[in-house]
């Protein structure tokens, strides 16, 4: 099996990019999150939020109508579009040019979701961080994986990427079964878990940070926010992949002595994203 290349201080330092002195919004970026469902618009909003607190410079959601009023609420410096429908995302039409799109979280799989997905992915040419409902929906349409452009960034959980890939009986089949998966589509997969490893074609990554505290509902929905950030600020993929997993882990790791493992939420990730900067920086 390929040894991995681990995620560690000296690997972010060779890849992190401090903001220019006279940057600004307009040029930090514009990250795009879609998803959410009736009783599901926290997984846009956690996403979104970490977008932001990772570094973008405008962040907007496109998210069903009944998450309107909360988005607004919940992060006022973020911009909402509406699908035309109350509960499910039916038709993702947006006059914005974002650098980066992340989508999936909280988004549901009802039919017409799945159709404007797919829709979606036909006309899409922004580089893409596809997570949750919309891996599960690329699962059970397989072809339309053709359509998602080369290194798009899926984050997979172990269940999800099941669904993608089929499945394993051993740590290494997992592993040369999505070495396959990556080369065949030209994506790179984020294999979350304990630790999380970066499949890009034949190179593997492994992570070093993060712990159990983790393991809590939302968590992925804020790494999902943090790497879309991390592309709309023209990060390669790779480095977006790379950088989002490695500080979403350090806010764990700075957190512990004061949660515990238990406490933690993923609103305390998107808390520690500052601290986990400064910590890479020093
Ligand atoms: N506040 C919110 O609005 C939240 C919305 N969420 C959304 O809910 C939808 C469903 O996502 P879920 O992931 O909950 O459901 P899924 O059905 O995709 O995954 C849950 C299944 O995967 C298994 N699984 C998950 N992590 C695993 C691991 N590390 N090892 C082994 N098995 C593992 C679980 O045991 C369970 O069987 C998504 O759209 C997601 O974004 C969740 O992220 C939770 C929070
Ligand atoms: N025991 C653990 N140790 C380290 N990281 C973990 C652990 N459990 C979960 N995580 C991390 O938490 C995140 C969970 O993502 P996911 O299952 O998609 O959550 P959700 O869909 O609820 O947002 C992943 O980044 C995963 O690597
Ligand atoms: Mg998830």
């Amino acid at each position: 099996m390929t040894n991995p290349i681990y995620i560690n201080q000296k690997e972010i330092q060779k890849r992190y990019k401090q903001p220019g002195k006279h940057t600004h919004k307009g040029i930090q970026g514009h990250a795009l999150i879609i998803g959410g469902s009736y009783g599901k618009i926290g997984a846009v909003s956690l996403s979104a939020k970490a977008c932001l607190k990772t570094g973008c410079g405008l962040v907007t959601v496109f998210i069903p109508k009944c998450g309107y009023t909360i988005l607004q609420t919940a992060i006022p410096e973020v911009m909402v579009l509406t699908d035309i429908q109350e509960e499910k995302i039916s038709n993702i039409t947006f006059e914005i040019a974002p650098q980066a799109i992340g989508i999936g979280p909280g988004l549901g799989q009802k039919i017409e979701t799945q159709k404007a997905l797919h829709q979606f992915l036909k006309t899409n040419k922004t580089s893409l961080v596809i997570d949750a409902d919309a891996l599960n929906i690329l699962s059970q349409n397989k072809e339309w994986l053709s359509l998602v452009p080369p290194k798009t960034i899926l984050t997979p959980h172990p269940k999800e990427l099941e669904r993608l890939i089929g499945k394993w009986y051993s740590e290494e089949e997992k592993i040369n079964n999505t070495i396959s998966f990556s080369k065949q589509h030209q994506v790179i997969i984020v294999m979350k878990g304990a630790p999380t490893q970066i499949i890009d074609g034949e190179t593997v990554y492994e992570n070093t940070t993060g712990n159990a505290a983790l393991a809590t509902a939302g968590s992925g929905d804020v790494l999902t926010g943090m790497i879309t950030s991390l592309l709309a600020q023209s990060y390669e993929p790779i480095s977006a992949a790379i950088l989002g997993v490695y500080l979403h882990g350090l806010t764990a790791d700075i957190a512990l002595p004061e949660t515990g493992y238990q406490s933690f939420i993923a609103s305390d990730v998107i808390a520690n994203i500052g601290k986990a900067f400064l910590s890479i920086t020093v």
